[in-house]
């Protein structure tokens, strides 16, 4: 019997998960190492697993690390240690949580990056790049999960890309789906397709690979899976197969990856009706877009 089964009179419990850390832990760390600064601005959320449950059984708190103290040691790590990337400081949090408090468990942290560009200008230097001013390119946000449990060598890392939104105007169909008696849409031989999308890949552990990279060429394959070649374009014919195929093909490209999580929004492109006005419609240019997407999820597991 574990320390999270317990029993109260007849009656039988178990705890099947507990964890608790500060979220939205806002830091901005800049690498001033020479004249061109590196920056980086994290948004983490710590997450402790104790090894015993009395303080959610009891009244006895003496082993809460309190959520304040987890994230004073995220700055104060990144002032010993700086942060080269999201990643080794994310390993070092959790290392720290685990070397320094024997009855940590489990120690994990979510973080979300902010996508700061080194600035440029549309001029003659159209090419160079600032040493030390950046711009935010909000075009998605960076994810990384590092989950470090006691007893593990390595933690388990996943990366991944939130809230990506794309668009595209022709070569989409959704045609052939279940004929049943509550069925109000038409097959479309053509759609505007404009998905929002959430990517996640686990690595095996301890990938011997550069994160960034493969974040990069990740993105490229979700990119290109979705929309083709810049001239030719690709045709989808539903989400669920556009979804499968980018997942699949980010584990054909990268071997160290174990498995891809997949949600994405759909924010349907409704064509605007110009019958009822009796304006003809020979070109479909004119849609409205609705407000709430319909879901498709896959994770695509490596077997
Ligand atoms: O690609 C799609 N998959 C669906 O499951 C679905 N449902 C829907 O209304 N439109 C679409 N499109």
């Amino acid at each position: 019997m574990s320390c999270d089964d317990f029993q109260d009179g007849p009656n039988k419990y178990k705890i099947s998960g507990r964890k608790y850390g500060k979220n939205e832990i806002r830091i901005f760390y800049v690498n001033k190492d020479g004249p061109c600064h590196i920056i980086k601005e994290l948004l983490i959320n710590t997450r402790l697993t104790l090894e015993t449950n009395k303080e959610y059984i009891s009244d006895d708190n003496t082993g809460i690390i309190d959520t304040k103290s987890q994230r004073n040691s995220v700055y104060i790590l990144a002032k010993k240690h700086g942060i080269k990337t999201t990643e080794d400081f994310g390993t070092l949090v959790c290392s720290y949580y685990l070397s320094t408090y024997s009855h940590v468990k489990t120690a994990s942290l979510y973080i979300e990056e902010e996508n700061w560009e080194r600035l440029s200008y549309d001029d003659e230097t159209k090419g160079k790049l600032h040493n030390h001013a950046f711009m935010l390119t909000p075009k998605y946000v960076r994810t990384t999960v590092i989950v470090f449990n006691r007893g593990d060598e390595f933690p388990t890392i996943s990366n991944g890309i939130k809230n990506l939104r794309i668009i595209k105007t022709t070569q989409n169909s959704f045609k052939n789906f279940s004929q049943n008696e509550h069925r109000s849409i038409a097959d479309a031989e053509e759609r505007t397709l404009c998905l929002l999308l959430t990517f996640s890949w686990t690595y095996k552990q301890n990938p011997q690979i550069d994160f960034c990279k493969t974040f990069n060429s990740i993105l490229h394959v979700v990119l290109y899976n979705f929309a083709g070649d810049l001239e030719k374009g690709t045709m989808l014919t539903s989400v669920q197969n556009t979804i499968f195929m980018a997942a699949k093909k980010i584990l054909d490209k990268v071997e160290e990856i174990e498995f891809v999580e997949v949600v994405c929004k759909n924010f349907h492109y409704d064509l605007f009706d110009f019958e009822i006005f009796k304006i003809p419609n020979e070109v479909n240019d004119v849609f409205y877009p609705q407000e709430n997407p319909s879901e498709v999820h896959i994770r695509l597991d490596r077997k």
